[in-house]
C-alpha cells in the first residue's frame, strides 16, 4: 500500500470542514496540550509534510526530525511559538490564518474592557456574598475616554472601530501599519502611556517588545488606567502588573493571555478582584474554530501545491 502524506495537528482536533480539505492526507493529532518534546517525537515517528499548530512550540528539533516537512500552518494568528528563523533556514514556510479569529478576539477584548470598566465580575461576586454596593461603588464611563490600541492589524482595528463607535477617542501605536482609518489617531508610545484611560494590546510578541508593559511603562500610565491583554502574556511583566493593580496605578486588568499557559493555580492574580481572567479563549468561538481550521488547511495546501 502506498503511504499517504501526513499532517500533524498540535491539538486534539480540527473542524470537519478543515478535515474535508485535507482528505488526501493522514492526520496525526498531538493531543490537547502537547509539549515541544511530544511534537519532536511525533515528527520523528510520522515525518509529516505539514504541521497545523493549534497549541505548542515548534522548534528546530521538530523540523529536523521531519525531513518531509514543507509547511507549518498556524491555526490562528500569532506565530510566536514557531521558530520562524529555523524554518526559513530549512526552507520550511510558516503561514498564519490572520483574520480568521479577528472578530472573536476583538469581541473578547471589548468584553474584558467592559468587565473592567463596569466591575462586572467584582460586583457579581459582592452581590453573591450579600453586598449591595450601589451607594459606595462608582463604575467608569468609557464615552469620551481615550483608548490606546497597540497593534493595528486584523484584531486591533476591529476593536478600535467599536471603541470609537462607543464614543472613545482612539490612539493607535503600530510602527508597521500603514493607511490607518480616520477613527484612529496615530500616537507614539509615550503618548499611549500618558494619555490612555484604557490600553489594549493587539500586537504579536516579538524579540523587540517582551515586557512592553513593565514597572517603568506602567508608572508612566495615567492613574487608574485599565489594561486589556488578549495578545500574548509575554508582553506584560506580570509581577509589575500585579503590583500596579495593588497600588491603584492600574484600575483593573482584563487578561486572556499569560506568560505561562495554562496559568498556574493557585496564582496571585486570583487573589485580586480587579483582575478579570479568561483562559486564552478569545480566539475560540465555534465560528472562529471553523474559520481558523479552514484557513490553516487552505494556507498549507496552497504551499504544498505551489
Ligand atoms: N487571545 C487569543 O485567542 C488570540 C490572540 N492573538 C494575538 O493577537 C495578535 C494580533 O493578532 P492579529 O491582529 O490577527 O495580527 P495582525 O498581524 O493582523 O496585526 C498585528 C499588528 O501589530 C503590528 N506590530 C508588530 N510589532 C508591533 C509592535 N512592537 N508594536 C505595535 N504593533 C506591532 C503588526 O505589524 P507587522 O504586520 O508588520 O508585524 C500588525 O500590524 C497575535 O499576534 C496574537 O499574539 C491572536 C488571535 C487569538
Ligand atoms: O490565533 C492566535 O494567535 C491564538 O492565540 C489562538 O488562540
Amino acid at each position: 500500500m502506498i503511504k499517504r502524506p501526513v499532517f500533524l495537528v498540535t491539538g486534539a482536533d480540527l473542524a470537519p470542514q478543515a478535515l474535508a480539505l485535507l482528505a488526501d492526507f493522514d492526520m496525526v493529532y498531538a493531543g490537547k496540550t502537547p509539549t515541544e518534546d511530544d511534537v519532536v517525537r511525533l515528527c520523528k515517528q510520522h515525518d509529516p509534510v505539514g504541521i497545523i499548530v493549534r497549541y505548542s512550540r515548534v522548534g528546530a528539533q521538530a523540523m529536523d526530525a521531519a525531513p518531509s516537512l514543507r509547511v507549518i500552518s498556524k491555526h490562528g494568528s500569532g506565530t510566536d511559538t514557531i521558530d520562524k528563523q529555523a524554518a526559513a533556514q530549512r526552507g520550511i514556510q510558516v503561514v498564519a490564518a490572520v483574520g480568521a479569529n479577528a472578530a472573536a478576539v476583538a469581541e473578547q477584548a471589548l468584553a474584558l474592557m467592559l468587565a473592567c470598566a463596569k466591575s462586572v465580575i467584582q460586583l457579581d461576586q459582592r452581590m453573591r456574598a450579600g453586598h449591595w454596593d450601589k451607594a459606595t461603588h462608582k463604575n467608569v464611563e468609557l464615552e469620551g475616554r481615550t483608548v490606546g490600541v497597540v497593534g493595528l492589524g486584523a484584531i486591533g482595528l476591529r476593536f478600535a472601530k467599536v471603541a470609537n463607535a462607543m464614543g472613545m477617542r482612539v490612539l493607535g501605536f503600530d510602527p508597521y501599519a500603514q493607511n490607518l482609518p480616520t477613527f484612529v489617531q496615530r500616537a507614539d508610545w509615550s503618548s499611549i502611556l500618558s494619555e490612555s484611560d484604557v490600553i489594549s494590546l493587539h500586537c504579536p510578541l516579538t524579540n523587540e517588545n517582551a515586557h512592553l508593559l513593565n514597572a517603568s511603562s506602567l508608572a508612566a500610565c495615567k492613574s487608574g488606567v485599565l489594561i486589556v491583554n488578549t495578545a500574548r502574556g509575554g508582553l506584560i511583566d506580570e509581577s509589575a502588573l500585579l503590583e500596579a493593580v495593588r497600588n491603584g496605578r492600574v484600575g483593573a486588568a482584563g487578561l486572556d493571555s499569560f506568560a505561562i499557559e495554562p496559568m498556574a493555580h493557585p496564582h496571585l492574580f486570583c487573589e485580586e478582584p480587579r483582575i478579570v481572567l479568561s483562559p486564552h479563549i478569545g480566539g475560540i468561538t465555534a465560528d472562529a474554530y471553523v474559520k481558523m481550521g479552514v484557513a490553516a488547511a487552505h494556507n498549507a495546501l496552497q504551499i504544498l501545491r505551489a
